[in-house]
Order: C-alpha cells, then structure tokens, then sequence
C-alpha cells in the first residue's frame, strides 16, 4: 500500500498531446492530462480503446513528445533531460507489454533476453556471475534453470509473460509501466501474473503505472485509480474511491459494462450506457476535489450534484 510519506516519482502537468496536428484526421489523443505517481503506488490507469492509456505511457517514458505539459520524474523534466541523464532514466524507467510473445525476441534464449536487459543495466560481464543472476531473475518470476536455455516459442502466456516482467528487472528498474499486462493470458493465468506483480512490488520497492481497459483487473493491485476518456481525465481516486464511489458517468458506465469478450459488442454496450451528454453542452469543466484524495472532472453544478448525493 501507498506509504502517505511516499515523495512523488513521476509528476504529470497538463500533458497534451495531438497525433497528425493541422491535418484532417488530427486527433488530439491527451488532452490536459495532469495527476502524480508516488514512490512505491501502483497507479491504475483504466479507459476504452481509443482513450489514450498507451500514448500516456509511452509519453512517460519520453516516447512521444508531448505538445504541452510537462513530465518529471523524481522531479527532472524529462523532456529536458541531455543524453546522460536520459540514459539514466531509460534504465529506471521500464515497461511491460500486452504481448509478450511480440515483446521479446524470438531468436533470442531466455538467458541471452536477460542478458541484454544485464547489458543495459552495465552488469559485469563474466559469466559465472551472469549465470547467477540469470538464475536469481527466473526465480523472482517463479521460473527456474531449465528455463534459461529454451526460446520464447516453447513458454506458455502466462510464462511469456513472466520472462517480460524478469527482462524489465534486470535492468533494475524503480518505475514499471505494465500496459495491459493481463489482458492477453487466460483468466485462470491473470491472477497469477497480479499476484507475481504485486510481490515483486512489496519486495523491491517498485512503482507501477498499471494500465487496463478494465476497472475489475486493475481494482486489487492499484493504490488509486485514473479514469481516461477521450484522452481527458475524468476521474481520479483511491481504489476503493473510485470503484465503490463512482462520480463521473463515464466510470459508472465502464463499472456497469458486462465483461464481453468481443470487443465490437463491448464498445456497443458501452456506448449505450454511457450519456456523453456533459460533454456536448459546450461547458468548461475542470478537475474539482470532491472529497479528499477524490477528483472529478466537473462544472460548478455537477459538483453541488455530487456532493449532495454523497451526503
Ligand atoms: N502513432 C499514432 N499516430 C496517430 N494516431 C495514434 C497513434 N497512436 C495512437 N493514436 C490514436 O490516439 C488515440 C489514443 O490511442 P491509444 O493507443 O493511446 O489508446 P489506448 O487507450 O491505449 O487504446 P488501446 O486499449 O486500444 O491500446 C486513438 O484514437 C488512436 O487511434
């Protein structure tokens, strides 16, 4: 659990970000995004296709640039880092992907995958220490020796993904962005992956942006939670804030969303439960603090709104 000394570790101001500015299919896929993530948190970031979580994450690890705003990470802005201190900041910052069979290369052993994380991350080369370490990263993800010499190809999902998690630790990283890390394996195989996450939160002191286009996967392990929609902010608060005290439609709407397995029947449902209506009426709405700790993007009146149905 969040720590409340925790110092903050990445800090997002106003971040905005347009794919394909001045042109016809311009798209503004971040539009002044602004919350922190502490040392320690597990931030859970939910939002439907199309709401801009992998662009956020991406612009975190200065990927993209943003066309305003500004990102630190334990406080240096990162978009004015020098090559240094980027390097520096590409080691602590790491992420892990929804396909880990396209994350990690297919001609590669298991030892060597780890071995290039050990390259970047400046660990001696002798082999015997290498050997070692290899051996203590497969362990921390539940695998073992034998692992160690088979290809990507001969693992399940769920070990895949295990193999994507122990290459982000080798480079030993503070901050891990997991985008949809779950999504991919069987249901029987996600709790596992969660539960894997959240130990080697508790043992090495990990900060994680956990990403997920659902709030149920992201409801045990997250500390608080953003809700993205149409690259805004919506919603923000503790786990248990946001999931049991839902103010914005849009979050109820993805609350009350029936777990479809298609995704175009999804978006349908979606899209019917969901009044979009606040969005049309042409008026400001800003971030508010509805409660402590719990923000809401909302007009002057839905605030009053809110509030009086929380009494
Ligand atoms: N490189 C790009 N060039 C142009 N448009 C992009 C690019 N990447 C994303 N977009 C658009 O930006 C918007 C946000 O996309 P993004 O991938 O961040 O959403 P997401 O919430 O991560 O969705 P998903 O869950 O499907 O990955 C979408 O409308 C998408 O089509």
């Amino acid at each position: 659990m969040q720590n409340p000394d925790a110092k903050k570790q990445v800090a997002i101001q106003n971040l905005t970000l347009t794919f394909n500015k001045g042109k016809k299919n311009e798209n503004k896929a971040l539009d002044n995004v602004s919350f922190d993530i502490y040392e320690g948190e597990t931030f859970g970031l939910v939002g439907e296709s199309g709401s801009g979580k992998t662009t956020l994450g991406r612009s975190v690890l200065k990927l993209y640039e943003p066309e305003s705003g500004s990102i630190t990470f334990d406080g240096q802005d990162i978009t004015k880092m020098k090559r240094k201190e980027l390097g520096d900041f590409r080691r602590q910052a790491q992420m892990i992907f929804q396909d880990p069979q396209a994350s990690l290369n297919g001609r590669l052993t298991v030892s060597n995958i780890l071995g290039e994380g050990l390259d970047e991350a400046g660990y001696p080369k002798d082999k015997e220490k290498r050997r070692k370490k290899v051996l203590e990263l497969l362990q921390m993800v539940g695998l073992n020796e034998d692992h160690a010499s088979r290809y990507p190809h001969e693992f399940s999902g769920g070990q895949k993904q295990r193999i994507g998690i122990a290459r982000a630790l080798a480079v030993k990283p503070k901050f891990i962005i997991a985008d949809e890390p779950i999504s991919a394996l069987d249901v029987s195989v996600q709790a596992q992956v969660v539960n894997l996450l959240a130990q080697l939160q508790k043992d090495h002191g990990l900060t994680y942006l956990f990403i997920a286009h659902d709030l149920a996967m992201v409801k045990y392990l997250s500390d608080r939670i953003g809700v993205l929609h149409w690259g805004k902010l919506v919603e923000l608060g503790t786990a248990e804030q946001v999931y049991n005290h839902a103010l914005h439609p849009y979050t109820k709407s993805l609350l009350s969303a029936v777990p479809e397995p298609d995704p175009v029947k999804e978006k349908a449902h979606r899209v019917e439960t969901y009044d979009p209506s606040f969005e049309k009426d042409g008026q400001e709405r800003e971030m508010v603090e509805v409660e402590p700790g719990h923000f809401v993007l909302a007009t002057p009146e839905e605030v009053v709104k809110y509030k009086d149905a929380q009494r």
